[in-house]
């Protein structure tokens, strides 16, 4: 019975304010039915309202962490989030061959705009990206990685998914969240671009989206026989998780999405459930 519960790695970094980075990967995993397990890239001093200090875990004691738990643990999915420098995300690369069902999410900004990886390591992540199964960076993180303007619209969206795959990326989920409207994505592979159209949700409470996504891709990958139903599902999840976060009321910054939406039933019902429901009624 219990081989069927998928175990999900992710190597990135701790948020201690819980809405972002290795803290959101593990409740994501654990909302989805996988059996979370964390790698430490990076200390973070963090809260809602942003970042005020980093510090970087040595690249060794990363490779002891993972080499530890590898001989013991073969993780059915990988996701991998702030790697913070050139040399750490050098390092996990190497374990890329090694690691099944890989999603990467290229984090560079938080949101709330302070860096969260060094300005010299661009190349080392662009290196990682043509590693991994899937790379789901943001609009920002996809013009970085490209040397363009970000995108403005739709069609530029899917022009740079495209430009990642020629740069080498296997799939690419990019992420339209900043865009003034919608919350319209792009999926791209080998053989497809197509929009995956999300519903906007009105909060500011948007800490951790991309993180969030990005390990609800890998948890629901090791549960489904594509990467395009996992990455579709793994939205659902978010867009649900970001109808409730108002009603968890954390810090007085962007705040955390609501990862347990669907396994605290009885729990009030939060401003932003009742705004949408609102708003869907009339
Ligand atoms: N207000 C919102 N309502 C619904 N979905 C959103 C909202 N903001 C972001 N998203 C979705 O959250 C995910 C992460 O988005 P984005 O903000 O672009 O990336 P990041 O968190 O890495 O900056 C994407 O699927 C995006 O469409
Ligand atoms: C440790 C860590 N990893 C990633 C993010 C990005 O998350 P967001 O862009 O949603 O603030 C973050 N703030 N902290």
């Amino acid at each position: 019975m219990n081989a069927a519960i998928p175990k999900v790695l992710t190597i990135a970094g701790s948020d201690p304010a819980g809405g972002a980075g290795i803290q959101a990967d593990l409740k994501t995993m654990g909302a989805l039915g996988a059996y979370g397990m964390s790698a430490v890239t990076a200390l973070t001093a963090q809260s809602t309202r942003g970042v005020t200090g980093v510090h970087a875990v040595p690249a060794d004691f990363v490779r002891l962490q993972l080499d530890t738990l590898l001989a013991d643990i073969a993780p059915d999915a990988t996701k991998i989030g702030m790697l913070a420098t050139a040399e750490l995300a050098d390092a996990v690369g190497e374990y890329l061959p090694a690691l099944r069902h890989t999603v990467l999410d290229p984090v560079m900004v938080a949101t709330s705009g302070d860096r969260l990886l060094d300005a010299d390591a661009m190349d080392a992540v662009r290196r990682l990206c043509a590693r991994a199964e899937l790379i789901t960076p943001n609009l920002l993180e996809a013009a970085a990685l490209l040397g363009r303007a970000p995108a403005a619209d739709l069609d530029e969206l899917c022009l740079q998914a495209e430009l990642l795959l020629a740069a080498g990326a296997r799939r690419v989920l990019l992420k339209g969240g900043h865009l003034d409207a919608g919350a319209t994505d792009v999926y791209a592979d080998a053989d497809c671009t197509v929009p995956l159209p999300g519903r906007r949700v009105h909060t500011r409470n948007t800490h951790g989206t991309g993180c969030t996504l990005s390990s609800a891709i890998a948890a629901l990958r090791a549960q489904r026989d594509s990467w395009i139903a996992a990455v579709r599902d793994a939205k659902t999840y978010l867009t649900g998780a970001l109808e409730h976060a108002d009603c968890l009321a954390v810090g007085g910054g962007h705040g955390p999405v609501h990862h347990y939406y669907a396994l605290w039933p009885n729990r009030p019902e939060g401003e932003g459930t009742k705004r949408r429901m609102d708003e869907e009624s009339g």
